[in-house]
């Protein structure tokens, strides 16, 4: 989890540079990705951004709890409702957005509060998007959901929220099958794969150069070399 999101914070800070883009809000769902948030976003606070976390629903797990406090120490806000985050969004003070809220764990349908939270990050006029692994809201398999995603609850039959559409992805460990139709800047993050794994899952990952934490993918709009 730390060395995963210390590669969320690298590629976001390659793409969107402290200089133009100081103030980060990190939003965290409540599995591992929501950690590699957490992590993130302390790490992006050491890079000179200015984090802002959007936390819901916390994790349960000890080391949720562990990586919250160590926020808390940094003295990183914490906000956690759909008011907040509003505001925020609206108020034209967040300059980029880390989206660590479903990975390869979500299901469908969204459960609140994270219907209101995919709907203001679909909004107009919302900061570039840098999503974790597997945009919020897409299918680790079969990817981007046709149209909208059906909401859960009672009270709730017939609503829908969006799936997030980044500017910038930040694969973990390998692209997950799901991404293939992901056009825009495409990073790996994963330094952390034995050998002997990539080689029994037939990883075929690419070199990272130096110390370098990621390694940019070439993507439909990007065609980078290797
Ligand atoms: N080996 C691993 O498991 C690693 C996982 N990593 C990260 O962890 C992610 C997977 O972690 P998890 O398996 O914990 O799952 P996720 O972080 O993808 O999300 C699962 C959480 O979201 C909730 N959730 C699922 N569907 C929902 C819905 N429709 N509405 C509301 N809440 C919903 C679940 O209750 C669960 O708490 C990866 O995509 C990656 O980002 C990385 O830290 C690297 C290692």
């Amino acid at each position: 989890m730390e060395l995963a999101g210390l590669a969320c914070a690298t590629a976001l800070q390659k793409a969107f540079p402290v200089e133009m883009h100081p103030r980060v809000l990190v939003c965290c769902g409540p599995g591992n990705q929501g950690g590699d948030g957490l992590v993130a976003a302390r790490h992006l606070g050491m890079f000179g951004y200015v984090p802002t976390i959007y936390l819901p629903k916390p994790g349960s797990k000890d080391i949720y709890k562990r990586l919250q406090q160590q926020c808390t120490n940094m003295d990183i806000r914490t906000i956690s409702s759909i008011d907040e985050l509003r505001d925020l969004l609206h108020g034209n003070r967040v300059d980029v957005v880390l989206d660590a809220i479903f990975g390869f764990s979500f299901k469908p349908p969204v459960r609140a509060p994270f219907d209101e939270a995919l709907t203001l990050l679909s909004g107009e006029n919302v900061p570039p998007i840098v999503s974790v692994d597997v945009p919020s809201g897409w299918d680790v398999e079969r990817g981007r959901p046709e149209g909208a995603l059906p909401v859960s609850g009672d009270g709730n039959e017939g609503k829908k929220a969006p799936a997030l559409e980044p500017a910038v992805l930040i694969s973990l460990t390998a692209p997950k099958e799901g991404v293939r139709q992901f056009k825009g800047r495409h990073f790996l993050g994963g330094r952390f794969v034995p050998k002997y794994i990539e080689e029994k899952y037939k990883l075929a990952l690419p070199p990272y150069k130096g110390s370098e934490q990621v390694v940019e993918l070439p993507s439909a709009d990007n065609p980078v070399k290797l």
